[in-house]
């Protein structure tokens, strides 16, 4: 009932380009598509293949390479962002199928841990199926959990603690003080494995399969910047992605790195996936890190979406590829498009000055201009500035 692709899936768009060219093509390629004739690939610690082996996820590392700078130290950082498949039918009790994913993570979060990562960001509703195609109440909203002290929270405080690392976990929030209210949530979790704080997805979909809205609404937090130990850090959940204004914002507000935990098809975005957070990292000058989920989720009830497909259960292909982008526009290869995976960047935060000092892009973004012209353009009567030509 759950996970896995099938076998006509593509494995990686980078492994069939790798397979094809070689030599001069091959970095000309690099060159043009990514940024780097040759990737700076980093080398696994051998027992952290061996776990990814016998665990069956992949695991990659890249450096960014960045100049030193006379006056400011380097910033290293490790970030590190996990993809997964779900592990039970989605059929099964709640608890099984929770506890099958945290038993899957235990492995994957330790190979991070044994490869220094600092920061880390699971993928968006990562401790459930992505049940929200079905319009199904239950027992979908029983997966909503608390961000403060949910089984979720509890079991990655323990593990931030324990590898003092800060981590990211998107869930879907019960918040019981208020109303009982259900949110689509990324919670932050310090190295200490202290919950510092919470972002709200603030763009909810209304395309496919993806009937988010009939579960939580627009996000209330605004656009926070997380001030931790290895940076500043913000996270755009998802379909926030198509949003240049919500990017613009986070950047805005300080942000050097920028997660985009993700739950997307391939018959729906797949060509837009390597471009958006790609994009934002070059015109917000902050590193990007995109993390979609892997996998075919089926569920026991057919459903459909007014949009003329027949009643189907399985969402479709959530195609992984997650990847990593620096300020200067250069980004990793992709994680697989078919099975979990670990994707690590050590990257040097001074790099996100060095490139608003060459390309002068917050210099030049002229956000009083946009601030009169977006607020007459909500009024009500506002005109569109079109000039006619009679
Ligand atoms: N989870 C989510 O917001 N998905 C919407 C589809 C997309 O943005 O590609």
């Amino acid at each position: 009932m759950a996970t896995s692709a099938t076998s006509s899936e593509l494995p990686s768009l980078d492994k069939l380009i790798t397979s094809r060219l070689t030599g001069n093509e091959l970095e000309e390629y690099n060159r043009i598509q990514y940024g780097k004739n040759k990737y700076d690939e980093l080398s696994i610690a051998k027992a952290n293949l061996e776990l990814a082996e016998k665990h069956n996820f992949e695991i990659a590392a890249y450096n960014f390479p960045t100049k030193n700078e006379e006056l400011r130290s380097a910033r290293i950082v490790k970030i590190g962002v996990i993809q997964h498949s779900i592990t039970t039918a989605t059929d099964k009790p709640i608890v099984e199928q929770r506890q099958g994913i945290f038993s899957k993570m235990i492995n994957i979060i330790e190979a991070a841990a044994n490869e220094n990562v600092n920061i880390l960001c699971l993928q968006e509703a990562w401790s459930m199926p992505f049940a929200f195609c079905t319009r199904e109440k239950y027992p979908w909203c029983e997966f909503a959990e608390s961000a403060i002290e949910g089984p979720s929270t509890m079991f990655l405080k323990e593990l931030a603690a324990r590898f003092g690392m800060v981590i990211i976990s998107p869930i879907l929030e019960r918040d019981e003080v208020h109303g009982d209210t259900i949110w689509n949530t990324a919670v932050v979790i310090n190295e200490s494995g202290k919950v510092i704080g919470k972002h709200r997805k603030n763009h909810i979909p209304r395309v496919g399969d993806f009937n988010e809205s009939t579960y939580y609404f627009e996000g209330n937090t605004g656009h926070p910047v997380f001030e931790t130990k290895f940076g500043k850090i913000a996270i755009n959940i998802c379909y926030g992605r198509h949003h240049p204004l919500n990017w613009l914002m986070f950047g805005i507000n300080g942000a050097e790195i920028v997660f985009n935990p993700s739950a997307t098809v391939s018959g729906l975005s797949e060509h837009l996936w390597p471009i958006e957070a790609r994009n934002a990292a070059i015109a917000n000058s902050y590193y990007t890190c995109a993390i979609n989920r892997v996998g075919t989720e089926k569920f026991p009830n057919e459903f459909t979406s007014g949009d003329g497909k027949l009643a189907h259960n399985e969402f479709g292909h959530f195609y992984g590829s997650s990847y990593i982008t620096a300020p200067d526009g250069v980004r990793t290869p992709g994680l697989s498009r078919v099975k979990d995976g670990l994707l690590i960047g050590k990257v040097d935060l001074n790099l996100c000055r060095q490139v608003k000092d060459k390309w002068g892009f917050t210099m030049t973004q002229r956000l009083n201009l946009y601030a009169e012209s977006l607020s007459n353009a909500v009024k009500n009567d506002y005109e569109p500035q079109i000039i006619h030509s009679n």
